[in-house]
């Protein structure tokens, strides 16, 4: 039997013209935290959202646990997409402002038929292990600070139990202590799960202290 994994193989990815990856292949096993290190432009984050199964390679594939994944997004099985979360750097970009904190932490609970009752425990259950407190679940982002939402996301990307959680620049833009809270929330949740976590970081004290092992992509692929 394969071994667990979420793997990239030799993925390469145009954006029309212009290849951003070429060929690449990363492993990433359950426990381990991989940091991806590249120059600014080098398809660090188009090769998190390939293994996010959010954007299909041009040509190579992923493997979730040994098997081919085909096809991204809405067109997979509940069960295999939600085996991988991806948290982005910009809690802003990534979240509905129409959406109160505690809606959109239930969010991928309510989009695979959680029924309501138990979709709000477990996002109160989240809420309450990320650092959200009730009164800033009922807020909607515009009433809240980039680290609360940013804990939001968090909880959000953990609420499905991912067993492998990717990081694209996830705490580049919060204070140190949210940083650090945040990391850690990420660290128990990896230990207790056995998760795979991606690490892409531009901050090498960050990377030093949490990646096991690092991938780089060349500058120009
Ligand atoms: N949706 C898109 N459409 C067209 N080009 C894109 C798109 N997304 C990224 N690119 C381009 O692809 C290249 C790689 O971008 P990507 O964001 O994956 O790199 P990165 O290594 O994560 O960069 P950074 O460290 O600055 O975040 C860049 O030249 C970028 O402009």
């Amino acid at each position: 039997m394969t071994a667990p994994a979420l793997a990239a193989h030799q993925v390469t990815v145009f954006y029309g013209p212009q290849r951003v990856l070429d060929r690449v292949d990363l492993h990433l096993a359950p426990g381990e935290t991989v940091g991806l290190r590249g120059p600014s432009g080098s398809g660090k984050s188009t090769l998190a959202r390939v293994l996010a199964l959010l954007h299909a390679p041009d040509t190579g594939h992923v493997t979730l646990d040994g098997r081919p994944v085909a096809g991204v997004r809405h067109r997979l099985p509940a069960a295999l997409r939600t085996r991988v979360a991806i948290l982005f750097q910009s809690p802003r970009a990534a979240t509905d402002p129409r959406l109160t904190l505690g809606d959109i932490v239930a969010e991928p609970l309510r989009a695979t038929g959680t029924p309501a009752r138990e979709a709000a425990e477990r996002a109160a259950e989240l809420a309450d292990l990320v650092g959200l407190t009730p009164d800033l679940l009922i807020r909607r982002p515009h009433a809240v600070s980039d680290g609360q939402l940013q804990r939001a996301c968090l909880a959000r990307a953990l609420v499905h139990r991912p067993a492998y959680l990717l990081c694209d620049e996830a705490t580049a833009m919060l204070d140190a202590s949210t940083q650090a809270h945040l990391a850690a929330v990420i660290t128990d949740y990896q230990r207790q799960h056995g998760a795979g976590v991606l690490l892409i970081t531009h901050d090498p004290a960050l990377m030093a202290r949490w990646a096991t092992r690092t991938v780089d992509l060349p500058a120009d692929p």
